[in-house]
């Protein structure tokens, strides 16, 4: 079926919805497909049921950040040593995801998706998350891509080149990623209260494609989920009471369900074990989130002068805190019987230089080779033009087994202790740098902004995980007035000096995009936002969070109901 929504007509109709709930985002006719009162109500039965628990695993968050505020440092939790030293295993793998060497991910876009599942990667996680700007439309226009992907009825036509695409007769299987815990839906109420975005992510999904997806993809399994931006263990557990009763109301076995968590937070790396444990009967294993483990690095230590990043671009998976991050994830997911994912590579095709596309390429292929020789089951990629690289490193190492969970056990990594883990990065600090995080950052909330989640930059995939070190970068070497001990001049960053660099990046930035797409997109605002939040006293949580209203369009309601 080719997506075609409806031209908006203000005020004609409003969804059907159940008592208690009201939807704010525009009425659009295909959206009404997803949003039914069937759907609806069970998206409101889990926010009903789990919302106090929500709340308090994010006020559990704050007490940390102010622990961590007052000078302590995140570590192995000793009251849940007997699950780190416990002999329990997570439920056997499901044969149709056993083998995950390659996986793409990307928004949910109609001409991304069906690319995506064509790409020949063996999974696709589409994604609610870091490359998605959430408003109202991308959404709604992405649950019915994915309901489409999951019936095989998916096509788009490009009318500008006059192609059509369809999916071919092999698809990668698809996972999905919801956004994190600390997202609301402003345009669905519940109770009167916004609706938390996971779960109208995760309730929709799951209701319109539980039956078809565990036919015809699953084998009996699923669907399958990523789960984002975790910090602790009763968080894991809250999604587990979330897919028991997903189970219980779909009348399908438990432990159908099957997730990866993205271990993407510092916190998160002390509480790998302790996740797995919560969600043994759902696990599909972890993935290193590699940048937004190195955004909350930062965040976490935001009161810790001692323990600056040096530039953006030297923080990578050589550095030692990185390297015994990814260890342990593998030691621990392979004790447990589960794949041990690797992350995301960030460079991305050059189609315009060959010279520089070959060596983007071959950055990639020792990033894939470092982590399959590491014992990773498997890895991400941005770009399907990635995809035989990556495929070649793995499948060169593991050859036609489908993952290394038994050969590979990495005893040694359990000599990785806290210190390992929370190692200060090594390198220097630059004007360049400040000035590359400022050029990024701009561009990248102007684009968010206007509805593109990931997008290149300088060669270089950017999405809200990326663009999230660069802000808190900034901030922090504001804050602190670091010495930029890399260009021998001795500067100090203050509010002048940013202020500076602003301006001359906003005049490169309009050179770069052009008068025309300069005046027109958002840049201004962003560029506004973003020295808002890089000067702030206080480091906001997030920054989508905090310009998160710019892109909420409620919509008059209740003037008929069709
Ligand atoms: C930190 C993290 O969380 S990583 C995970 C989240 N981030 C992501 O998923 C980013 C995914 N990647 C992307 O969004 C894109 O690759 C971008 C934005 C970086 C670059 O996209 P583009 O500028 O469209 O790339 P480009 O023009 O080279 O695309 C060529 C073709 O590949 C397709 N393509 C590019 N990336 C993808 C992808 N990830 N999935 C499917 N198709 C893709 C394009 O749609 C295009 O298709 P077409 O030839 O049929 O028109
Ligand atoms: O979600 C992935 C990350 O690296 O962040
Ligand atoms: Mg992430």
């Amino acid at each position: 079926m080719e997506l075609e929504t409806s031209v908006y007509r203000p005020n004609v109709a409003v969804y059907d919805s159940p008592d208690g709930v009201e939807v704010r985002g525009r009425y659009d006719q295909i959206f009404a497909k997803i949003l039914t009162r069937e759907a609806l109500s069970f998206v409101a039965e889990l926010q009903r049921e789990f919302r106090g628990h929500v709340k308090y695993a994010m006020e559990c968050r704050r007490e940390a950040r102010r622990r961590y505020n007052s000078g302590a440092v995140p570590g192995f939790d000793p009251s849940t040593k007997f699950i780190r030293d416990g002999d329990w295993s997570c439920a056997s793998v499901p044969p149709a995801v056993a083998d995950r060497r390659v996986e793409i991910t990307g928004p949910v876009e109609r001409k991304m998706i069906i690319n995506a599942l064509n790409s020949g990667a063996k999974v696709f996680m589409a994604d609610f998350e870091d490359a998605l700007s959430p408003s109202w439309e991308n959404l709604m226009r992405g649950h019915v891509n994915l309901k489409d992907a999951v019936d095989g009825s998916i096509t788009f036509h490009d009318k500008s080149r006059n192609r059509v695409y369809k999916l071919n007769d092999q698809t990668a299987k698809l996972f999905v990623r919801p956004r994190g815990w600390h997202l609301p839906e402003a345009h669905i109420l519940i109770d009167g209260e916004p609706a938390t975005g996971c779960l109208v992510d995760f309730g929709l999904y799951f209701f319109h494609n539980y039956a078809k997806f565990r036919q015809t993809q699953g084998s009996g399994f699923g669907p399958f989920f990523y789960l984002p931006k975790m910090e602790h263990s009763r968080e894991a557990k809250i999604w587990n009471s979330v897919f028991e009763r997903a189970e219980k109301m779909a009348g399908i076995e438990r432990g159908s369900i099957r997730a990866t968590v993205l271990i993407e937070t510092l916190p998160a790396v002390f509480q790998m074990n302790e996740i797995l444990y919560e969600l043994r009967d759902h696990s599909v294993g972890l993935n290193c989130g590699r940048w937004d483990y190195i955004f909350s690095y930062v965040k976490t230590f935001q009161a810790h002068p001692d323990r600056l990043l040096p530039d953006r671009v030297l923080v990578g998976m050589g550095q030692h805190f990185m390297r015994s991050y990814s260890d342990l994830l593998i030691r621990t997911c392979h004790k447990r019987g589960v794949h041990a994912m690797g992350g995301m590579a960030a460079q991305i095709p050059i189609r315009d230089d060959p010279k520089a596309n070959e060596m983007a390429l071959d950055l990639v292929r020792k990033d894939k080779l470092r982590e399959v020789r590491a014992g990773h089951d498997g890895t991400w990629a941005a770009h399907p033009g990635l995809i035989p690289i990556c495929m070649e490193a793995f499948t060169g190492h593991m050859g036609k087994s489908p993952n290394q969970i038994k050969s590979v056990k990495r005893e040694d990594a359990a000599a990785i202790t806290e210190e390992d883990l929370l190692q200060i990065p090594r390198g220097v600090r630059t004007l360049e740098g400040l000035r590359l995080n400022t050029r990024v950052g701009i561009q990248y909330l102007a684009a968010w902004l206007t509805g593109s989640g990931s997008v290149p930059l300088y060669n270089l995939m950017e999405d809200a995980a990326t663009a999230e070190i660069s802000r808190v970068q900034n901030w922090q070497w504001i804050r602190y007035g670091v010495e930029l001990d890399g260009d021998g001049l001795g500067v100090r960053v203050s509010k002048e000096l940013f202020g500076r660099v602003v301006e001359e990046e906003m005049e490169r930035i309009e050179k770069e995009v052009g008068k025309d797409k300069f005046k027109n997109g958002m840049y201004k605002e962003a560029c506004k936002m973003f020295t808002k939040q890089c000067t702030a006293p206080e480091l906001d949580d997030f920054l989508t969070l905090a310009v998160y209203n710019h892109i909420v369009a409620h919509y008059p309601i209740n003037v008929s109901r069709l």
